[in-house]
């Protein structure tokens, strides 16, 4: 489409330091599912979950984020995130990273761009709740992400109508794959997205904060 490219230029691999990039076989689907996780909790489970079985995929990566670039609040420690992450996500296919604090990045089209240049013959899926696409015009280079990597947007209590209606899945209307097919989502090429209904919880970092379970 005008205005994707397929060349990401050349990711400056050094710049990660000593850190080594977690070994994956070629081939594998793997999706990417960004978060503050201030505190993570059942609906992320649940939707790594979902994600793994609906779009087919080998693994799920949790990046953990060093902070949201939107949320003027700093979240609670990376380090205790990322605990509390290992915590409650047990699942052999599933990795919990803080790969963005590695990277120096946190912005999502700045973490894709150092990344996937790492990963040729993979195949990764960006993963989001519906919120996320509601307001995802509002991310840095937006419509870069877009046509970086499939997208896979998984339903979210009072969100999926603002989600469906929102400015990028007009703008990208033409790539949606139905939810029949959500299984193929990963060899697409980009752009490319498909929303699933699934089984929805109401489950949110921000009310467990409300209700003082979880203090920064
Ligand atoms: N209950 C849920 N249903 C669907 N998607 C969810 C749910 N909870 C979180 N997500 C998705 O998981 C990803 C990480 O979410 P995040 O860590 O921001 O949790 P959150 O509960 O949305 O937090 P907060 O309330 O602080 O915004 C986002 O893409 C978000 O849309
Ligand atoms: O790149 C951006 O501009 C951008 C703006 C808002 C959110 N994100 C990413 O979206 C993911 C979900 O964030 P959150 O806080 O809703 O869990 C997380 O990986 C953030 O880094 C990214």
């Amino acid at each position: 489409m005008k205005g994707c490219s397929r060349s990401f230029g050349t990711a400056r691999l050094a710049e990660a330091g000593a850190w080594t990039f977690p070994p994956v076989r070629p081939g594998r689907r793997v999706g990417l599912l960004g978060g503050s996780f201030d505190p993570p909790h059942q609906g992320h489970v649940h939707i790594t979950r979902e994600a793994l079985k609906r779009f087919g995929l080998d693994e799920v990566w949790w990046l953990v984020s060093p902070g949201n670039p939107l949320k003027p609040e700093a979240p609670a420690t990376l380090e205790r995130r990322m605990a509390a992450a290992r915590a409650i996500m047990r699942h052999p296919r599933v990795r919990i990273t803080d790969i963005e604090a590695r990277l120096g990045t946190r912005y999502t089209a700045e973490t894709l761009h150092k990344l996937l240049p790492h990963y040729r013959g993979m195949r990764f899926v960006w993963l989001m709740g519906a919120d996320n696409l509601a307001g995802f015009h509002r991310w840095e280079r937006w419509e870069e992400i877009m046509c970086m990597l499939p997208v896979g947007v998984i339903a979210r209590p009072g969100e999926r109508i603002a989600a469906r209606r929102s400015p990028a899945a007009l703008r990208f209307r033409r790539y949606r794959l139905p939810a029949a097919r959500a299984r193929l989502l990963a060899d697409c090429p980009p752009p490319a997205w498909c929303f699933i209904n699934i089984p929805m919880t109401d489950l949110s970092s921000t009310a467990i904060r409300m209700r003082g379970e979880w203090i920064r």
